[in-house]
């Protein structure tokens, strides 16, 4: 779907997009992770043909960009920084206008509209302009308007920029709903909690080089721990000697490499086990070990 090989931009002296090899499937939601200034914005442009490359090349849905690129685009639904507006007109007017340049017939046009502010939670949106909306409103317009041809790959610049807990969790619910349905999705976001939430698929950026790309499922590799929830808390802390790392009331955090044997031991030592599950590196914990500047670069704040 997305495939670049050592796509690379310049600023003058500056490297914003460092020789990377991106590689997105049919099917994946695909989270590009970085902290700010790390050159997501500028790769997705790049993707877009909204900015040209210094080197490197880029695929997307099997057309080379930007030569190929008008091919592409009627499958891609795409939100960049800033989307951009009629800031005059209503919302549901810029996205009829919008869908006038496409190539949907006229007499279904309202409906293709509704559904997609519906999509988004703008359903019933008033006439008011543009200009008197909030960032989150319009950034749900700007997703709507990325919508309204159905694509098959999805290309979105920070999409839950301006909005709260609440529309971030809406849109979370969106963008998986619709990766359900077949679209591949690809996002770029600087929230470590955001991408571990919804992406299957993570690739991190750290001043312009990509230092990791996998599946969440195998980043998060088992770290020998081994979390148990129990009533006989402090009879297992006598009986673990040495293996507990923490005690939080009766859930207990203990260094073994083996759930199903532990829980065998624990029972048979007449300790009784409520919940038994291996503990996971968390992203933070991965992202942290994969790039020299440290987590603290990230925002790995929840909502
Ligand atoms: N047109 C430009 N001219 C010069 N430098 C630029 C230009 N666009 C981006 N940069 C620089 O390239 C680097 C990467 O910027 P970019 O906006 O791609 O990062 P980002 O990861 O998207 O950050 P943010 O989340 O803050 O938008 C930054 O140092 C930025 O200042």
């Amino acid at each position: 779907m997305i495939v670049t090989h050592a796509l690379t931009k310049r600023f003058g002296g500056l490297t914003a997009v460092d020789s990377v090899n991106l590689s997105v499937a049919e099917g994946e939601r695909y989270g590009f992770l970085g902290p700010n200034g790390s050159g997501k914005t500028t790769l997705v442009r790049m993707l877009l043909g909204l900015v040209y490359a210094t080197s490197g090349e880029i695929e997307i849905l099997g057309r080379t960009v930007p030569r190929h690129l008008s091919d592409a685009l009627p499958e891609v639904g795409a939100l960049v920084e800033g989307p951009a507006a009629y800031n005059h007109l209503s919302g549901p007017r810029n996205l009829e206008l919008l869908d006038a340049s496409g190539r949907g017939g006229r007499r279904t046009r309202r409906a293709r509209v509704e559904e997609a502010l519906e999509q988004v939670g703008l359903a019933g949106i008033d006439r008011r302009p543009v200009k008197a909306y909030s960032l989150g409103m319009r950034q749900r317009l700007g997703l709507a308007a990325a919508l309204l041809r159905k694509p098959r790959l999805l290309i979105l610049d920070e999409p839950t920029n301006g909005l709260d807990p609440q529309g971030i969790k809406e849109i979370r619910e969106l963008l998986i709903g619709l990766n359900r349905e077949g679209t591949t999705v690809f996002l770029s976001s600087h929230l470590l909690f955001e991408v571990e939430q919804l992406c299957t698929h993570v690739g991190v950026v750290d001043r312009g080089k990509l230092v990791l790309q996998d599946e969440l499922g195998a980043m998060r590799s088992p770290t020998g721990r081994v979390i148990v929830q129990t009533p006989d808390a402090s009879a297992a802390v006598l009986l673990l000697d040495g293996q507990l790392e923490r005690r939080d009331g009766d859930r207990l955090l203990i260094r073994h490499p083996d759930p199903a044997r532990l829980n065998t031991w624990l029972v048979e030592s007449g300790v009784r086990v409520a919940a038994i599950e291996p503990e996971f590196r968390s992203l933070e914990q991965v992202v942290l070990d994969a790039t020299s500047s440290g987590a603290d670069r990230f925002d790995g704040s929840k909502p």
